[in-house]
């Protein structure tokens, strides 16, 4: 990215910085020439290590005290940004856009010997500076290797703020509208794992955690009152617009040429011409050659002036039936399961209920023994669709955190077992029991991997009624966003009866946080399908922390589904 002509944005207006800091200033001189008055920019810098903020040293000894504490260590230096745009407006008051962000850059101290603490203490630079040290300066010895922005560390990450003007200042009009602002959250990284303490959120100690807290960066991220200029849509806006209307089609086409078969006939005959492929799969050669060139559009298929068709590698990724991470069960149910139901999106967020009874003719009052489990079949296109999805995100929330210390674990509602099969490949020593409904585990043998060892064992029963096997681990996968608070309150109730001191909770979910389309759109699926919602961190630990579990802990794999870990205290 070319930074100048991002910055020279910011000329012609007054910029106030609103910090005291020499650093920051200095950054920010070295880029601009400033005039008029619209921008103010507010950053902060902390230093976080084992779940412990350090702030500016306010003697010597509490430089000691930071430092070696530092020493042979990583942590993490945060620096929240606040952008505020300030615009006045024909009636000569003052609109306001808030934009906030902030910046992660891990850093790791080498060993310290006490001389050499002493002798940058004496130094006199330490006072100043958030966890004692200037890496600039002299401080910049005692660091080993920085992962992450080195400016961030300074105190104020010039990249992610250049990145963030060009959204504000270069992106079109459209994206300057009220509604997608105020949904420019860019304050999460993709992969992160950040404690967010032992208390509950309700009790203000709890956001001194090694993170800038949820709450106050949802108030920072809201819009306060926003103008834009109206230069009329832009290319890429009309594109986007189109691309977003399309989106059904796309979907629709993929579901279709999967249930007819194109993808695994192509895998076992390639280079068919439409004629071929409509013979195979009993369709018209019409209707057959715009659904192939519609998969070809979509990067799933590849043709060749012969026009003939072959699978592209996202098809034999994820879509022949027999791939390993084959998505075919999760297809079937999005086609005919969750797209019914959506077509009742408007009566889902006017009723703020699932739409069951209008897509299906049938009264939900459990959606599992009442709808999904009363039909053999739909029961093992939804085990098949769960299986598939687990199968996928699997390895990724066996090993996001390091369950080695866990010998005995429950998963919750485990469904096919693909999770607990991957939780006994990735922890040798560990044993797994899937506790699902008795309808689920009686059709569970039909998905167990050819090669498995027996370290997976299956019970059945109703987790908000029966007993639970005792476990240093509890598993909930996709369980906690199919229910509202209530239920969760009763299932996590139950956990923690069964839990002792150090035994732990893993949760694997969409989470909210970041503002991903996947999740806001998987927030919709849950309302039109179910009684529950898609959540946020911060409300699965205020959850979690009000049956006493603490230590909060999140990934977010960068696969599908995020992962959180919380300990019973
Ligand atoms: C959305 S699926 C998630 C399956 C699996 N954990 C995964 O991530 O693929 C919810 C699971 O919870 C199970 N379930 C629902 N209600 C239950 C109950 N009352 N007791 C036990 N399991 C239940 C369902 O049978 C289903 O397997």
């Amino acid at each position: 990215m070319v930074l100048n002509p991002v910055i020279s944005k910011l000329a012609g207006k007054l910029v106030v910085l609103a910090s005291a800091s020499p650093r920051r200033m200095e950054i920010l001189r070295n880029t601009n020439h400033l005039k008029t008055p619209d921008v103010v920019i507010g950053a902060d810098t902390i230093v976080a290590v084992d779940g412990t903020i350090l702030e500016k040293p306010v003697d010597k000894n509490d430089a000691y005290r930071m430092l070696s504490r530092l020493s042979g260590k990583e942590h993490s230096v945060y620096t929240g940004v606040v952008i505020v745009l300030c615009h006045e407006n024909e009636n000569k008051s003052v609109d306001y856009r808030l934009i906030d962000f902030y910046e992660e850059t891990k850093v790791k101290f080498a060993d310290l010997s006490e001389s050499m603490l002493w002798e940058y203490i004496d130094s006199g630079e330490p006072m100043d500076k958030a966890g004692g040290y200037g890496i600039q300066a002299l401080g910049g010895m005692l660091v080993e290797r920085v992962h992450g922005d080195f400016l961030n560390v300074v105190g104020f990450p010039l990249n992610h703020f250049c990145k963030q003007l060009d959204v504000v200042f270069n992106t079109s009009g459209l994206l300057l509208s009220q509604e997608i602002l105020a949904h420019s959250e860019t304050n999460v990284k993709d992969e992160h794992t950040w404690p967010l303490g032992n208390s509950c959120s309700t009790n203000p100690a709890a956001e001194n955690t090694a993170a800038p807290s949820l709450s106050s960066r949802e108030q920072l991220t809201e819009v306060i009152g926003t103008e834009r200029e109206d230069n009329g849509p832009q290319k890429d806006d009309l594109q986007r617009i189109i691309e977003l209307m399309d989106g059904f089609k796309a979907s629709k086409a993929l579901f279709t040429a999967s249930r007819l078969g194109v993808f695994d006939l192509l895998q076992s005959r390639p280079e068919l011409d439409a004629a071929q492929v409509a013979q195979e799969i009993k369709a018209s050669v019409k209707g057959t050659q715009c659904l192939l060139d519609a998969c070809v559009s979509l990067g799933l298929l590849r043709t060749c002036q012969k026009r003939v068709y072959m699978n592209a590698a996202l098809a034999q990724g994820f879509l022949l039936s027999d791939a390993p991470h084959s998505l075919g069960g999760y297809i079937q149910h999005c086609d005919q399961t969750v797209w019914p139901l959506f077509t009742h999106l408007e009566c889902a967020v006017r009723d703020g209920t699932h739409q069951h009874e209008k897509a299906f003719g049938k009264k939900a009052n459990d959606l599992f023994q009442d709808t999904l489990y009363n039909n053999q079949d739909i029961k093992l296109r939804f085990m098949s669709a769960m299986h598939s999805i687990a199968k996928v995100t699997g390895r990724a929330v066996a090993t996001a955190f390091d369950l080695s210390r866990f010998k005995t674990a429950c998963d919750l509602g485990g469904c096919t077992g693909a999770l607990a099969h991957e939780l006994t490949k990735a922890h040798p020593e560990m044993r797994v029991t899937v506790f699902d409904l008795p309808t689920v585990v009686e059709m569970s043998g039909r998905f167990s991997p050819q090669h498995s060892e027996n370290r997976v064992s299956f019970l059945a029963g109703d987790f908000f009624e029966d007993e639970l096997p005792k476990a240093d681990l509890y598993i909930l996968a996709r369980i906690l966003h199919d229910w509202p608070d209530e239920k969760v309150h009763v299932l996590l109730r139950r956990i923690a009866d069964s839990c002792t001191s150090g035994s732990a909770v893993l949760i694997a979910e969409t989470m909210l946080d970041g503002w991903k389309p996947h999740s806001a759109l998987q927030s919709l699926n849950m309302l039109v399908q179910t009684e529950g919602m898609e959540r946020r961190e911060r409300q699965f630990a205020d959850l979690l922390c009000q049956h006493g579990f603490g230590d909060v802990q999140v990934v977010h794999t960068r696969n599908f589904l995020d992962a959180l870990i919380a300990f019973k205290m």
